[in-house]
């Protein structure tokens, strides 16, 4: 299948420059770019007057949680966890999780993701929905043991079981990652095992880490040091780890971050409801850790809008260091496009030629989104996911004009009613 955009404003390579230009886009690939490409295609899309960006990459999220949004706010993160989501968890069924992937789903192609690193339950069926959906999906079953051999075992299985399942898929669009939840629900054991495994099958890990100062404080009396000097002990750090958060990092935390090529998904809306703290963001890019840019689940956001919360990273770091300088417009979109996909270890993230075509198309035919003066200014700061007008992933059209081809809305919407009507009873 070939795809021909015309005559929008491209948002080009690494360093976003932004020009007018065609794309043409043969199987899941870009493979040209340039004014007045005079080609036959099998689409061709007007963009005249609309943007069309890398499509945004969640670097951390719970894709079914979007079920419990609204459902336990204003709360801080271990009462959050443990009083309200983790009870609520315990009903969850196969069909429940998979309602609630749809639901995540739809909501990222209609506000332009088109790659999402995932932590959950019953991630055969959230693989599933991926490969339905036309998204790519980077999913991990979250292991928690609490220091139990038994359920050490048993996470580990369960993980594998995943993996096995969504080898056999084989797509490429849905990988497999292992996902221990946090230091403070996994053992020692386990997060070792972890290490052996993912070396042994090549695959990525993440994990939480350093989200709150209750963490820190839970495991510097539990082991006498910081949850990555644990972890970096311990021979679980690596480049292919990515951790969620990393709100509390002192200065050595965040040069063995950096030595071992560590990546960091920034959550800051969730960070700032469950009011965990605020990420070093600057000392942690001027040490050169990568830095992507996730949602975390929709009960702590409580939506999968990466244009919302690029603002809301842009926003929080400059009120927080009281410097407009922090987190300006390019480096934030930076974080949720290519240094996701850096992360990911995906060929995406940046428009050029030879690049997966997982791009989006923003109508700035809108009066909040004119005059044009500055593209990336206006994605970070005065647009939202609702602007995405047209979501294309590995070449293939999810969305056009806003009517979403692979899944039926309708439905979704209807069934993850459904579910939270029969959790409650
Ligand atoms: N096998 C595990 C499932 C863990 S899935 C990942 C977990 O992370 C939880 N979670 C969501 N957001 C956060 C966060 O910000 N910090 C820590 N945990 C979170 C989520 O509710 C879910 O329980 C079990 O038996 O409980
Ligand atoms: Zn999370």
């Amino acid at each position: 299948m070939s795809i021909l955009i015309k005559n929008g404003y491209v948002i080009y390579g690494e360093n976003l420059d932004v020009m007018k230009a065609d794309i043409y886009i043969e199987d899941n690939k870009i493979t040209k770019i340039g004014k007045n490409l005079n080609i036959s295609a099998d689409y061709v899309i007007d963009a005249k007057g609309k943007v069309v960006s890398p499509g945004f990459i969640n670097l951390h999220t719970h894709s079914p949680m979007g079920l419990f949004r609204g459902l336990a706010d204003d709360l801080p993160l271990m009462d959050w966890l443990k009083h309200h989501i983790w009870p609520k968890e315990a009903k969850l069924t196969r069909e429940y999780t998979k309602a609630g992937a749809y639901l995540g789903a739809l909501e990222m192609i209609k506000t332009g993701t088109t790659a999402f690193l995932d932590m959950y339950f019953y991630m055969d069926a959230v693989a599933e929905v991926v490969l339905e959906s036309g998204l790519r999906g980077y999913l991990s079953y979250g292991m928690i043991d609490l220091g139990e051999p038994d359920k050490t075992e048993k996470e580990i299985k369960v993980a594998l079981e995943t993996m096995k399942f969504i080898e056999k898929l084989s797509s490429e669009r849905v990988q497999f990652v292992f996902g221990p939840h946090a230091p403070y629900t996994c053992s020692i054991a386990l997060l070792k095992k972890v290490r052996e495994l993912a070396n042994e099958h090549k695959k990525l890990i993440t994990i939480h880490v350093a989200e709150t100062m209750t963490e820190i404080g839970q495991i510097t009396s539990r082991y006498g040091k910081s949850p990555v000097v644990l972890l970096d002990d311990i021979g679980f750090l690596a480049d292919d780890v990515i951790i969620a958060h990393g709100v509390w990092l002192d200065s050595k935390d965040i040069h063995i971050l950096a030595r071992h090529r560590v990546s960091i998904a920034h959550n800051p809306a969730s960070n700032m409801k469950l009011a965990s703290g605020v990420m070093p963001i600057e000392r942690l890019l001027n040490a050169g850790v990568n830095v992507g840019l996730g949602t975390d689940g929709s009960a702590s956001n409580n939506n999968l809008d990466m244009l919302e919360e690029m603002k809301i990273a842009a926003l929080l770091h400059k009120v927080h260091n009281l410097d407009p300088t922090v987190a300006d417009a390019k480096t934030v979109f930076k974080m949720a496009t290519q240094n996701g996909a850096k992360a990911l270890r995906l060929d995406a993230g940046v428009i050029k030629k030879g690049a997966l075509a997982d791009l989006v198309i923003i109508d700035f035919n809108q009066p909040h989104l004119r005059p044009i003066n500055n593209v990336i200014s206006h994605l970070v700061y005065s647009a939202n996911g609702n602007d995405v007008e047209t979501t294309i992933v590995d070449g293939k059209i999810l969305m056009l004009d806003r009517e979403v081809f692979t899944l039926d809305e309708e439905k979704t919407l209807e069934k993850a009613e459904e579910v939270v009507e029969k959790l409650a009873g």
